[in-house]
């Protein structure tokens, strides 16, 4: 962590929609005058799509798995490395990993594989992180530490696996029958890196559909916002003012005393009311540190 150079990280499975909200997160930065570092998870995979392929063969040849949730496939320690030096140096760098052709036909290249690292230098006010592993600790790596604050995008399974299969299916040229073997492959590491990281986030926001999803993988289209509710669980964060938030958000309810429910079609607006105070003072922690830095280098 660092007051200097804050990490702001959004972290969730394949398909809870990490990269749906950081249009949130983009427009309460607009709003708040932030320069942002955008950083996408999928970068830190090991492997190119027909990398990936091979390696699930080979996994598969001699009765081991392999999937994006894990370490063997995703480079957590170059992850953490990336964060430390960000808190450090205000520095980095930066690629992408190109899903569909729309996205790939840019850089020239084909879907399934990264653009080059390209370096970015000091200059930007916070690094915002979404992906699959922003919260994640090993024995050996620990990422979450380097974050200032940890947001957890969990929609309860059914819906995860439906966001997951259809768009999957509809942008990313993959089968129905493909994605599934990939959800059942990806379960011991869903288990073992993702969902405990959701215990280490500072909130939680899990969108719970109000519409039957009880076979996801017969599912035709996404619950709308409208069908659904979404959970907000905080965790470690001090004066959060709920009186304030659920006068502003109608048809919002305690559930709990860490705990606030929301009709969906408000998630955007509960996002914006939490999350902006949390932002400012992150800046504000920012312009004291840099202050007081620049009035050490004057003695
Ligand atoms: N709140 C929401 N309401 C309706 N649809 C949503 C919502 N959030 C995400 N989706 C849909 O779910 C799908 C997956 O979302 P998104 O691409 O943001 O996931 P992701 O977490 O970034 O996944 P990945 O890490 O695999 O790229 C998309 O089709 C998106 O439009
Ligand atoms: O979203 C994912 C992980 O977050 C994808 O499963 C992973 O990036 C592989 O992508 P693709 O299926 O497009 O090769």
């Amino acid at each position: 962590m660092s007051a200097r150079n804050p990490i702001i990280a959004v972290t969730g499975s394949s398909g809870a929609g990490t990269s749906t909200t950081t249009a949130s997160f983009e427009h309460i930065f607009r709003t708040l005058g932030i320069s942002s570092v955008n950083i996408e998870g999928d970068s830190f995979h090991r492997f190119s799509r027909q990398e990936m392929d091979m390696e699930k063969r080979k996994a598969k040849e001699v009765g081991s798995n392999i999937s994006y949730f894990g370490e063997l496939a995703n480079d957590f320690p170059e992850l953490e490395k990336q964060f430390r030096n960000y808190s450090e140096t205000g520095k980095g760098k930066i690629r992408h990993y190109l899903h569909t052709f729309d996205e790939a036909v840019p850089y020239n290249q084909m879907p399934g594989t990264f653009t080059p690292w390209e370096e970015f230098g000091e200059g930007t006010d916070l690094l915002f992180y979404e992906g699959l592993h922003g919260g994640v600790v090993t024995d050996e790596t620990n990422v979450a530490q380097h974050v200032d604050l940890l947001i957890g995008m969990v929609p309860i399974v059914n819906l995860e696996w439906i966001q997951k299969i259809i768009r999957d299916t509809n942008d990313r040229g993959h089968s129905r029958e493909a994605v599934s073997a990939n959800i059942v492959r990806s379960m011991e590491d869903y288990i073992s890196f993702i969902t405990p990281q959701f215990s280490r986030t500072h909130i939680n926001f899990q969108r719970v559909p109000t519409v039957d999803t009880s076979n996801p993988f017969s599912a035709k289209a996404i619950p709308s916002l409208d069908e659904s509710f979404v959970v907000i669980r905080f965790r470690e964060v001090k004066n959060v003012d709920f009186q304030y938030y659920l006068r502003m958000i109608d048809g919002s309810f305690m559930s709990r005393i860490n705990t606030m429910v929301v009709p969906g079609g408000k998630m955007g607006l509960a996002m914006e009311l939490i999350l902006t105070p949390l932002i400012r003072d992150l800046m504000e922690r920012k312009a004291q540190a840099t202050q007081q830095i620049d009035w050490m280098s004057d003695l």
